[in-house]
């Protein structure tokens, strides 16, 4: 399997080249130049399965002849033991067709977890084998942050640096960040909104001899591996449902859309998936362009779901792609657009094509704030507020016949303000994290200025000569 840029101007890579690149030299995204498949007789056959040999099937067709089988099976076990959970993301009913698909049973209490545990593994594999280190340099609108963090911490081929938006993230999510002891980890906080910290990491990319200088990596959903890998969960929750022989929809919170794009990969693949519902906070973008065929930036909104804070979504320049029959011109033309103006026009077939496979919704901060209310009055489950957007959005579009599933992306401990406020319980953060919010914190504050971020960077990297 090879790995094309969806810019097209960017060479074709391999599976551990991709890993380590993050963003393709053209300022692309890497996709897969096929979608592995598979037929319903394997879908079948990975019933009663555990979730880790689940990812081993499903993973394995993107990194063969790259990646030893083995060593595979072993880091995915590696990866998933660090879960709290036997059934690594379980699936909870929550109403006669409606399941919520929990995904923050990892150290981090979010679904980025289940992707960086996995890369980091993959990440020390490859660079082990070719006797490198590499400097990884994310950007956080508050979990992504401290999954990598904890995924990285301590690795002796890795140095870390995760800009955050200052002010903009949960007083547990930048804890999460700041209060790692590991000498390879560097939190920085940033003068600037999230959109501000993932254009700064992007244009590092695009900055040729900081990047070689450096070994830049990424580990935001711009590298294809964090797709990859949850691309999984989407094929054991619907498997535990009847798939193939029954067709499963999903609900997806969605900021970045690398989530909901892992649900599209999995379809591709062959897995019956129905429909696939974007669930977006005020920040709507996403379901303003469904709707209207036009991406238009507005500016973003502080929310009670932070992570989704988002104006610029990375991962639906792959989608677009996908839409535009793999035409990588219609894609740098609508990128472009995009950086001039800020918005850009999907042509009619791509559109159209992108309305079969998706709906989207919208909730706004009084719709979460009663979800999560009414939901714990009604059953007792304390939903997170990014649940929460999922959960509303979920329930305008469900059919009765079809299963819906909506991905829990967060612990409620996360955003114990919020909860509190919309029904009045204060969730507990597990034992293991209990004591986060009296453990010293370590980060420093830099402006929005890439000049000053890049040269922290370079100061601080064992990676650079
Ligand atoms: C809790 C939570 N829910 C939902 C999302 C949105 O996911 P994505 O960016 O993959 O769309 C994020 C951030 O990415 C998140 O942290
Ligand atoms: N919501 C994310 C934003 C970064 O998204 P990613 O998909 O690139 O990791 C976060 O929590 O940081």
């Amino acid at each position: 399997m090879d790995y094309i840029s969806t810019r097209g101007e960017a060479p074709a890579l391999g599976f551990s080249d991709a890993l380590l690149a993050g963003l393709a030299r053209d300022g692309g995204l890497y996709v897969p130049r096929q979608w592995p498949q598979f037929s319903r007789k394997e879908i079948r056959a990975m019933r009663g399965q555990s979730y880790q040999e689940i990812a081993f099937r499903v993973i394995l067709p993107f990194a063969k002849g790259q990646i030893g089988a083995e060593a595979l099976r072993q880091m995915i076990n590696e990866a998933y033991a660090t879960f709290r959970h036997p059934a690594i993301t379980p699936l909870v009913q929550s109403g006669p067709n409606a399941f919520v698909l929990e995904l923050f049973h990892g150290p981090t209490l979010a679904f980025k977890d289940v992707a960086m545990q996995l890369i980091a593994r993959l990440m020390d594999h490859v660079l082990a084998e070719r006797n490198e280190r590499a400097t990884i340099v994310g950007a956080t609108s508050g979990d992504t942050g401290g999954a990598a963090i904890d995924a990285f911490a301590g690795r002796d081929r890795t140095d870390i640096f995760i800009l955050f938006p200052e002010g903009r993230v949960s007083p547990v999510q930048q804890r999460q960040m700041t209060t790692s002891t590991a000498s390879n980890v560097h939190a920085l906080a940033i003068k600037g909104n999230f959109d501000d910290c993932q254009d700064m990491v992007k244009a590092m990319f695009n900055h040729t001899s900081f990047r070689e200088n450096v070994r830049l990596s990424g580990v935001n959903s711009i590298n294809w591996a964090r797709i990859m890998a949850q691309i999984v969960y989407y094929f054991t929750a619907a498997i535990s449902l009847g798939a193939p022989d029954r067709k499963v929809s999903f609900t997806v919170p969605t900021g970045n859309f690398g989530d909901v794009f892992a649900g599209y990969c999995a379809k591709r693949m062959g897995l019956p998936i129905d429909k696939l519902v974007v669930a977006t906070n005020e920040n709507d973008i996403l379901a303003r362009t469904m709707r209207t065929g036009r991406y238009e930036m507005r500016g973003v909104t502080a929310t009670t779901s932070p992570s989704m804070d988002i104006q610029i979504s990375s991962n639906f320049e792959r989608l677009l792609f996908d839409a535009n029959d793999r035409d990588a011109g219609s894609v740098r033309q609508a990128m472009a657009g995009l950086k001039q103006s800020g918005a850009f026009d999907i042509a009619a077939p791509a559109l159209k094509a992108i309305r079969k496979e998706f709906r989207a919704g919208r909730a706004s901060e009084r719709q979460v704030k009663a979800t999560i209310h009414d939901v714990q009055a009604e059953t007792g489950y304390v939903l997170d507020p990014h649940t929460a957007v999922g959960v509303f959005v979920a329930n305008k579009m469900m059919k009765p016949s079809a299963p819906m599933v909506t991905l829990a992306t967060a612990h409620p401990a996360k955003f114990p303000a919020a909860v509190k406020q919309a029904c009045g319980i204060d969730p507990a953060l597990p034992a293991w994290l209990s004591d986060l919010m009296q453990r010293e914190e370590r980060f420093s504050v830099l402006p929005n200025e890439q000049e000053k971020v890049e040269s922290h960077i370079l100061t601080h990297t064992r990676a650079a000569p």
